[in-house]
């Protein structure tokens, strides 16, 4: 393989192989990085060195340059102090979901955290363990890196170079700032996705056949695993239960206006609440970290093999850079539906090149 040239310097040594720990090792191996992993499962740990994540720890390994703790965040706290004590001459760093619990865990048992930095790549799957990892897991996600002024700047560094190895992008915030971002960008999400998908329970087979991408969207992460959302939901509850109650304000708020839509105002309510969405959601970067949005064109093509080959074929053709793509089938017909991101001003020139070669557009 050609490797890439590494800014991370030194070996590192992975504590929990699962999801996140071996999506690391993976893409540290692509660097030529020398990679150690250690599991409590000796199942996982060896899955993962099987995937190429990295290789089993030995006895006689020298000390790391640099130990990432990637266990569930009840035992985070627990795995670094350990992991202090057992390598005092690395810099340790955790991946948990929760920064302010870990930290202030820490803090309360006195250990030096010197040569701790938090982080928090803002990357994941609905499903944890070793044999969901993959290399690219980090390319373009946010890493939240929490420093204190005692950090020293090498610490500082060879964190940071891992995750720009990686892929990701950097960001500096306090375990605080961290926290409460977090609860609205995914914690907030997650419960009203969970909550949402929850309702689907009782329904009839017909009802969730028509199901189509909006319920798609809202859901997907409903398939999260419970048992870590636990542990996430309750280390961050403060900031979780501030933005739940905001939320079931404006459920009861806009579920007032909707019994009686009659009444003087209510549509306006209503409007004004989901005027409020198209604003919030309109805030939510875009593929290039900016607000910047795309236009969406839909093309409808025939449910037979090879038709999206040809039009992502046809559109690199007639020069169009597609930022995006998502498919979507229609309940019992036989035609599907691309719909490609582009860059605003290409979007007239799209329709009009591909109407002229064929394709239907909406
Ligand atoms: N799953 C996700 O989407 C994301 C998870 N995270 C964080 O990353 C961390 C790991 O999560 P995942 O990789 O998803 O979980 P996972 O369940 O896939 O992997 C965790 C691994 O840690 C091992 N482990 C548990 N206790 C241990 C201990 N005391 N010593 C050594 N190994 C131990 C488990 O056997 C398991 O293989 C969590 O703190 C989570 O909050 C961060 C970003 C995204
Ligand atoms: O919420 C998201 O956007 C995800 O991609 C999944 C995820 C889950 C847990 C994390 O700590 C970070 C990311």
């Amino acid at each position: 393989m050609n490797e890439l040239q590494a800014r991370t310097r030194g070996s590192v040594h992975i504590i929990g192989a699962g999801l996140l720990g071996a999506s690391i090792g993976l893409g540290l191996r692509e660097h030529g990085i020398d990679v150690t992993l250690e599991d409590l499962s000796p199942t996982t740990v060896a899955l993962a060195a099987d995937y190429g994540a990295g290789r089993v720890r030995a006895a006689g390994d020298p000390s790391p340059a640099l130990v990432i703790v990637a266990t569930p965040p009840d035992v985070t706290a627990d795995v670094v102090e350990r992991a202090l004590l057992s390598y005092p001459e690395a810099v340790v760093t955790d991946v948990a979901s929760v920064k302010l619990a870990p930290f202030l865990e820490l803090t309360r048992r006195g250990v030096d955290l010197t040569n701790y930095v938090g982080s928090h790549p803002m990357a994941g799957r609905e499903r944890g363990g070793a044999i969901m990892a993959r290399a690219d897991l980090f390319v373009g996600r946010p890493w939240v890196v929490c420093r204190d002024r005692e950090t020293p700047a090498e610490a500082l560094a060879l964190v940071e170079a891992v995750a720009l190895d990686l892929g990701a992008v950097l960001l500096e915030m306090t375990p605080d700032e961290h926290d409460r971002s977090v609860g609205l960008v995914s914690h907030l999400p997650q419960v009203v996705s969970s909550l949402l998908a929850a309702r689907l329970l009782p329904a009839p087979e017909q009802a969730i056949g028509l199901a189509g991408a909006g319920l798609r969207d809202t859901t997907r992460i409903a398939s999260s695993d419970p048992e870590l959302w636990v542990q996430i939901l309750g280390a961050n509850r403060e900031p979780v239960v501030e933005m739940l109650d905001a939320l079931a304000a404006d459920i009861a708020a806009f579920t007032d206006a909707l019994r009686d839509p009659a009444q003087p105002g209510a549509k306006r309510r209503i409007a004004d609440l989901l005027a409020a969405g198209n604003s919030g959601v309109s805030r939510i970067p875009g593929k290039h970290g900016s607000s910047e949005r795309f236009a969406v064109i839909t093309v409808i093509v025939d449910d037979r093999p090879g038709q999206i080959a040809r039009l992502l074929t046809e559109l690199g053709e007639l020069g169009i850079n597609m930022e995006d793509l998502r498919l979507e089938h229609s309940p019992g017909a036989q035609i599907g539906f691309a719909e490609i991101a582009v860059l605003p001003e290409v979007a007239e020139r799209a329709v009009a090149d591909l109407t002229e070669r064929g394709w239907r557009t909406l």
